[in-house]
């Protein structure tokens, strides 16, 4: 774990989006959710690990019968460039079949997370997948024709963390958005990652 090196990051971040402006796109997006689901008994699943802030910082605003569950399918594991596999650690544990199920993360990047996890879902016969994420990343680098339906927040196309999102497993708790000062790898680059010594 990189816990200096994370420190020294979080202190010298520049701050994209801060704990107020999440707050707002987070009643934002409840009330398009809720315009959208409210009649239709929607399982959310919430896409670990960052997906988890996220989602709990949404579910309380939303206002109608729901099921919560999650999934957790994992493409950077820690590294600052997404791999070309996306691994999957758990499927979800609520049948979806017939469904209208929600998938929260917190970024959408350039998507390949979310288009697995919607194809998952779709195989295994939802009646309808619709995707929210807290943030999109900006850039030309989306899987092709992949798009959130429900959208919080844009940030630059740098590397950020907080409110779910890591930098090197570490940082998820920051409470607004941050972008790393440092140049970082690109994420679509698909070098590794490089590990910081201790
Ligand atoms: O749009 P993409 O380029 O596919 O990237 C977005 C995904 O990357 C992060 O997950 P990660 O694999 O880092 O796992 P984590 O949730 O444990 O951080 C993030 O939480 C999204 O799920
Ligand atoms: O910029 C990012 N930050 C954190 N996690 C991510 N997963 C994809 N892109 C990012």
């Amino acid at each position: 774990m990189a816990w200096d090196e994370a420190e020294r990051i979080l202190s010298e971040a520049d701050l994209i989006h801060d704990g107020q402006a999440v707050d707002r796109a987070l009643d934002d997006l409840a009330s398009q959710i809720t315009e959208r689901l409210e009649h239709t008994r929607p399982l959310i699943l919430g896409v670990m690990i960052g997906g988890m802030v996220p989602a709990g910082m949404l579910l309380p605003r939303l206002g109608f019968p729901l099921q919560l569950d999650y999934v957790h399918a994992t493409r950077y594991r820690g590294g600052l460039s997404g791999q070309n596999d996306l691994q999957w650690r758990a499927e979800p544990g609520t049948p979806v079949r017939d469904r209208v199920v929600l998938v929260v993360d917190d970024i959408l990047d350039e998507g390949h997370t979310l288009a697995g996890i919607v194809e998952a879902l779709q195989a295994q016969g939802a009646a309808e997948v619709l995707t929210a994420v807290l943030v999109n990343k900006l850039h030309q680098r989306k899987h092709p024709g992949l798009r959130a339906d429900f959208v919080g927040l844009e940030v630059p196309d740098r590397y950020v963390f907080g409110v779910g999102m890591d930098y090197k497993g570490l940082c998820r708790n920051a409470p607004g958005i941050f972008a790393v000062r440092e140049p970082a790898p690109a994420t679509g680059d698909r070098a590794e990652a490089k590990e910081p010594t201790q």
